[in-house]
């Protein structure tokens, strides 16, 4: 479920804008003019494969490299002329943690508050206040090192907001954790995002941004290869369809004379009937079966998700009608 500030775009000011963004290491062009709109107070997933360039747009968004070309404004800053002020607006948390394990949890959130030049009271305030919002007051006093994974990362995700960010840059928030975990950090950027704070994540997980993004943009081969909403992505890319199955060869015969826009397959005796998986294709796919007196063993509605829109995306070689997922089997 996306944030309920649906960043969908005109209304919102942008909290992230990027324009033609490049970067490349050495003759490895990685970037290749990444143009980004994120609205604040939402939720903005960038996916791709491993290599595609996640983490460079993050490092160049919070000032740690900067970009060959382009342009970009962070929280109302511009890079290039006020990366203190953009430092000064973001939290980062990157895919290896800023955690020193040798000291307590707590010496790390004030550590943080000292960073950020909070009082020595107010840091005592802040500490204590985020420790309990993310669970870890209990274990405060003990060594980081001795945390599990899960809290290791709330904790990291604690220590960036000490300083109170109004963006906040997620490197692979929850690569590794078990899925429990993974519920938990959702809900956590799901109220950070409720709080008024914006958040770009880059994932490897598609359900993590079907579950969390208002928009996301599928990052391929330096560019951004789609951007829109979870849904919007979704009805991109073809696949849909009704799978039947027989086990009765007079039957399925009789379907392949009927349905001639089917695909089938002789072997496991079934055909597949492209549709949009609504009502009322459905309805009218049965209407026909039943008028000719057919009778499937099984039908399978199949409607594509974003694993089909990230394979047709960023593989050239699998057909954009190829896999997709059973959503509903019926009989
Ligand atoms: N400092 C660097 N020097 C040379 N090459 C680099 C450097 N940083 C990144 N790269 C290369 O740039 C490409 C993009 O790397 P990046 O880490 O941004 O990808 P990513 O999409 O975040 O990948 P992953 O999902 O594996 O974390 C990779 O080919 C990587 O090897």
């Amino acid at each position: 479920m996306p944030t309920p500030n649906h960043g969908t775009g005109a209304a919102s000011p942008a909290a992230v804008s990027a324009a033609g963004l490049r970067k490349s290491f050495g003759d490895k062009h990685v970037l290749d003019g990444i143009d980004l709109r994120i609205p604040a107070g939402s939720v903005f997933a960038l996916l791709g494969p491993n290599g595609a360039g996640k983490t460079t747009v993050v490092k160049i968004l919070s000032t740690l490299i900067s970009a060959d070309g382009g342009q970009a404004q962070v929280a109302g800053h511009d890079l290039a002329t006020s990366p203190q002020g953009v430092r000064s607006a973001i939290g980062v948390t990157g895919q290896f943690s800023a955690v020193d394990g040798l000291i307590t949890g707590e010496e790390n959130m004030l550590l943080m508050a000292d960073l950020h030049h909070l009082s020595k009271a107010e840091g005592r305030r802040v500490t204590a206040d985020l420790l309990e919002r993310f669970d870890l007051a209990e274990a405060a006093a003990k060594p980081a090192s001795t945390y599990s994974g899960g809290m290791k990362r709330r904790l990291d995700i604690a220590m960036t907001l000490v300083g109170s960010p109004r963006v906040i840059f997620l490197d692979e928030p929850t690569t590794g954790l078990d899925p429990r975990s993974r519920h938990t950090m959702w809900q956590i950027i799901r109220e950070l995002v409720t709080g008024g704070v914006t958040v770009l994540l880059t994932t490897q997980y598609l359900e993590e941004a079907d579950q969390l993004a208002d928009r996301i943009a599928v990052l391929h081969n330096g560019r951004i290869a789609a951007e829109g909403t979870p849904d919007e992505l979704k009805r991109i890319i073809p696949g849909g369809h009704v799978q039947l199955r027989f086990t009765d060869p007079t039957a399925y015969r009789h379907a392949t004379a009927l349905l001639t826009d089917a695909t089938h397959d002789e072997d496991s005796l079934t055909l597949r009937v492209p549709g949009d998986g609504s009502q009322r294709s459905l309805r009218t796919l049965l209407d026909r079966l039943d008028t000719a007196g057919i009778e499937a063993t099984e039908l399978t509605v199949h409607t594509p998700d974003l694993d089909d829109v990230f394979f047709a995306l960023t593989d050239d070689t699998t057909p954009t009608t190829g896999t997709t997922t059973d959503k509903e089997t019926a009989r």
